[in-house]
């Protein structure tokens, strides 16, 4: 492509008196057509070898780099042109860049410095599938768009489940109704289960009470989570157009008998419960809920039950965890982000349905230029989620499946929980500091001994002195640092480094006093 002179984008157009552009003009002003405005394949080539170079050093040295980004909000607009060039510029200079502009805002999420929130996957196999996935670029929304899609997705998602060991319902290979699907994101699974949930319910309740007309029914539909759950539980009730109700922890967990309370105390007001979301590994403590009790529950009542592993989910891969997620049987939704703790990078969120029939009637339109001859004997994507595009996302799930295999993977989960382990046992070695809840998968929740304030002050300080990236949580008013091991790079020694600086921090703030 490059540095070819365009010969029709820079003379200054003739304007019609008026300060319009004569249109006759800009026609007669043409392509040459034998001139290629785009990049070539061996332009290409080393435009792409060179960022693959980059990537390797970057991600093989990550740990070198300061892991939050010292940068004023504001930072990057003086450092770049105030519009788009007209003139084609050289990969090389895009390249030169990426350090002055890009890297100084960065917040590397995947050094092994970096204990925020959840891991978000990272993966040479993954990254590589995307490239792929973008060469094809195609928008699988329906089987004919792109069969392969499709067809990668149905298969992929059967081998996850069996790697979860997923009840049969659930899976397309069955040949029951079920079948898995890859949304976005965690919450966008919550908000479709939760719709197909309303549509399955106002269908029942229009049928007992064919007198009642829409709007009261949804007026009176109510669904059910733990207090723990993730607020995007909160926020599908609200773009859903429902009721949620939050439903008492006991020890940071929901238990079958308050959920059973709740649905009672409802069906005595003339509500009608619909949908429950059973949370396995909640954000701020990594807790379970006893789906054991709460599914059953749910079943009972005729509420649909979605389990949301958003993070946890992929431990199920490992034997010795999947107690956890007993009475999933009980579960109408299962959903787990393989792009949090599973090296398929973002963005994966792996569904299940046992009868998406629900969701896909729900979302059903029909327009001529979506319908195609196979309609039925493959699904159709577009109906099981909310926005219509697609992206080839299932290569991920492929290559990384192929490339690490289930022993690797069930390794990575292994030496995350490990570390988490280690940073524990350092952090009660100390007296000055408590653990906040069990320990559970990837996380550790502490605090110094003592009031929230001190521990307000300790977080800002470890986090201000940049080495190390923490957030907080806060349950029933205890505030606690959450330390999450997310990245794939992480050592033991890096534990222990992460470890120095927490307790560098709190031996600061005893030298203050
Ligand atoms: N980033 C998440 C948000 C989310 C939804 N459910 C969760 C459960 C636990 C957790 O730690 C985070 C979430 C998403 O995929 O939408």
């Amino acid at each position: 492509m490059s540095h070819i002179p365009i010969s029709n984008s820079n003379p200054p157009k003739q304007t019609d008196g008026n300060g319009k552009a004569n249109i006759a003009n800009i026609l007669e002003d043409k392509l040459d057509p034998k001139v290629s405005i785009d990049m070539e394949a061996p332009e290409f080539k080393d435009f792409a070898k060179t960022m693959v170079d980059f990537i390797a050093e970057y991600l093989e040295n990550i740990r070198e780099r300061r892991v939050l980004p010292e940068v004023k909000p504001g930072y990057l607009k003086p450092l770049i042109p105030d519009a788009a060039p007209e003139k084609p510029e050289k990969w090389q200079d895009v390249m030169q860049d990426i350090e002055r502009v890009i890297m100084p805002g960065v917040t590397h999420w995947h050094s092994p410095k970096f204990h925020a929130y959840f891991p978000t996957a990272n993966s040479y196999p993954a990254i590589v599938a995307d490239m792929l996935s973008g060469a094809i670029a195609c928008i699988g929304f329906t089987w004919i768009a792109s069969p392969a899609c499709t067809e990668l997705e149905v298969v992929m998602m059967d081998w996850l489940g069996k790697m979860l060991e997923l009840p049969a319902e659930f899976l397309a290979c069955s040949g029951g109704k079920g079948g898995g699907v890859i949304q976005g994101t965690a919450s966008e699974s919550t908000l479709v289960a939760l719709l197909g949930a309303k549509a399955k319910k106002v269908k029942e309740v229009k049928e007992l009470h064919p007198e009642w007309d829409e709007h009261t029914i949804l007026g009176k539909l109510v669904g059910y989570c733990s207090d723990q759950a993730h607020s995007s539980v909160e926020r599908a009730g609200l773009l859903g157009g429902v009721k949620l109700r939050s439903v008492q922890s006991e020890n940071h967990r929901m238990r079958g008998a308050a959920l059973e309370k709740a649905i009672e105390q409802d069906l005595a007001e003339g509500l009608i419960p619909f949908y429950a979301v059973v949370t396995l590994g909640t954000t701020n403590s990594c807790a379970f809920d006893f789906l054991d009790e709460c599914g059953p529950v749910g079943n009972k009542h005729n509420v649909w039950v979605h389990v949301d592993a958003a993070y946890a989910g992929s431990a199920f891969i490992c034997p010795e965890y999947r107690h956890l997620m007993k009475g999933i049987e009980s579960a109408d939704s299962f959903n787990f982000n393989p792009h949090k703790w599973m090296l398929v990078n973002f963005d994966c969120s792996a569904m299940w349905l046992k009868d998406p029939s629900w969701v896909v009637n729900a979302f059903n339109v029909d327009p001529l230029y979506l319908k195609h001859d196979m309609q039925g004997s493959a699904p159709d994507y577009r109906h099981w989620q909310i926005p219509l595009g697609r992206r080839f996302r299932a290569l991920k799930l492929w290559f990384v499946l192929r490339l690490y295999g289930v022993e690797n993977l069930q390794a990575h989960i292994r030496r995350h929980c490990n570390f988490a382990k280690q940073f524990g046992d350092l952090c009660l070695a100390d007296s000055r500091f408590e653990l906040a809840a069990e320990i559970n998968m990837g996380l550790v929740c502490f605090r110094l001994k003592g009031s929230n304030e001190r521990n307000e002050a300790l977080l800002k300080r470890i986090n201000g002195r940049g080495h190390i990236h923490l957030v907080p949580a806060k349950i029933k008013d205890v505030y606690f640092l959450r330390m999450a091991i997310c990245s794939r790079f992480t050592q033991s020694e890096d534990m222990e480094y992460s470890w120095k600086e927490v307790s560098a921090a709190a031996d600061e703030m005893e030298q203050e006093q």
